[in-house]
């Protein structure tokens, strides 16, 4: 998980979101932002400064693992929610390889995550990025902790890998930003 001597420092695309600006879901049935997942986290991202964002995820009675707190597996889903939304600030596509994920604290239900997240290098089609989870507000303690190696992909990886049915919808999604952000962001 440690960049190469020859990485490089991420770019900001220049039509990237503004700082502050929401980012939406990148995908209607994704389990972790799409509005269209009753029991998906619909993680709300938001753009930062650089090639960085802040994010929030509301732990509900369905994302329990033990009674009363949240599954460590939806915890990673947030933070690989999290730092695969950066790559929207880079404008390419690219899926998740490896997430080295701490759990430090229990994360009770109906606690709000505050998560942030930035990109630290790129080196060719790796990304490599950095993610904390905070509860008690969004200068609270850390409850959790990711870092993630994120590989750009063509579309052609979820053309040639997905079901044609979502495919298809997908494409014909009449939301304009969430139809670029699955199939125009590659040249
Ligand atoms: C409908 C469309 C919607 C689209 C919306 C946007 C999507 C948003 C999704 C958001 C959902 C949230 C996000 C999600 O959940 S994304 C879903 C979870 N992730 C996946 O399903 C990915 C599955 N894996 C693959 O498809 C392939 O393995 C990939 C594409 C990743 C690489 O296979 P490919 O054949 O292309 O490339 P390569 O093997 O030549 O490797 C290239 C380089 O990368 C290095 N490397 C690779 N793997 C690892 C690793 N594990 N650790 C360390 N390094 C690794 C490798 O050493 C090499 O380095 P170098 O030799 O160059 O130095």
């Amino acid at each position: 998980m440690t960049p190469p001597d020859d990485a490089t420092a991420p770019v900001r695309h220049p039509d990237a979101p503004a700082p502050g600006e929401l980012l939406g879901a990148h995908y209607a049935h994704c389990f972790g932002c799409g509005d269209a997942q009753p029991h998906g986290l619909m993680l709300q991202a938001r753009a930062a400064e650089g090639v960085a964002i802040t994010a929030e995820f509301t732990v509900k009675p369905e994302h329990q693992g033990a009674p009363g707190l949240a599954h460590g597996g939806v915890l990673a889903t947030a933070l690989d929610e999290t730092l695969g939304s950066l790559n929207w600030l880079l404008r390419v596509i690219a899926v998740t390889g490896r997430l080295e994920t701490d759990f430090v604290r229990p994360v009770p239900v109906d606690t709000v995550l505050h998560l942030e997240a930035e990109v630290t290098a790129v080196a060719g089609r790796k990304i490599y990025s950095t993610a904390v989870g905070r509860i008690g507000g969004p200068d609270g303690e850390i409850a959790v902790r990711a870092d993630g190696l994120f590989i750009e992909v063509k579309v052609d990886h979820f053309i040639d890998n997905g079901r044609p049915e979502e495919i298809q919808a997908a494409m014909s999604d009449p939301d304009q930003v969430r139809r670029a952000r699955a199939f125009e962001v590659n040249p």
